[in-house]
């Protein structure tokens, strides 16, 4: 397998996955950035950078564990879209999936806070600028 982070593309791209947990109702479970990182205070999709030999989905599996201390079987993970977007001296590669089915209940463990937002009430709300073009078609998905 070519990992995304070597070669001619070098340490320019930087693989990002996220996950659109999607609730019996249709909204969306957003996360927001802790006081002391970068964009801090922004609503972002839970996530996170793919780890040297790590596939997106593991990566994803991970941080979602890390993150919210939930389960999501890899089977469970379906792709639905994609960012590329300018972050600071690289550019951020942002794989979004959609879950609709996890273990556990979504906790807080790593965000100042956690959110259930419908794709349509998303434009009110401070998100990275990445994730912008990504509300219109979740609204289209979900
Ligand atoms: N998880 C997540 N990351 C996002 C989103 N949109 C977006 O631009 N990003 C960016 O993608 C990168 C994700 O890495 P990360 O979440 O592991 O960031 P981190 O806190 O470990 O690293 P950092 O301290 O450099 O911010 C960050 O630079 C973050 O700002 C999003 O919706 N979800």
């Amino acid at each position: 397998m070519t990992n995304i982070q070597s070669g001619t593309a070098g340490s320019l791209l930087l693989p990002v996955v996220a996950a659109a947990l999607v609730d019996l109702d249709g909204r969306v479970l957003l996360q927001q950035r802790p006081e002391g990182k970068s964009l801090a205070g922004l609503w972002e999709f839970p996530g996170g950078k793919v780890e040297a030999g790590e596939t997106p989905e593991a990566a994803l599996i991970r941080e979602l564990e890390e993150e919210l201390g939930i389960a999501v079987p890899h089977a469970c993970l379906a792709p639905a879209a994609f960012a590329s977007a300018g972050l600071g001296e690289r550019h951020l590669l942002l794989l979004l999936y959609i879950t609709r089915k996890w273990s556990g209940v979504p906790r807080a463990l790593e965000a100042s806070a956690l959110r259930w937002v419908r794709p349509a009430d998303m434009h009110g709300l401070a998100m990275p600028p990445a994730d912008r073009p990504l509300i219109g078609l979740l609204d289209a998905l979900i």
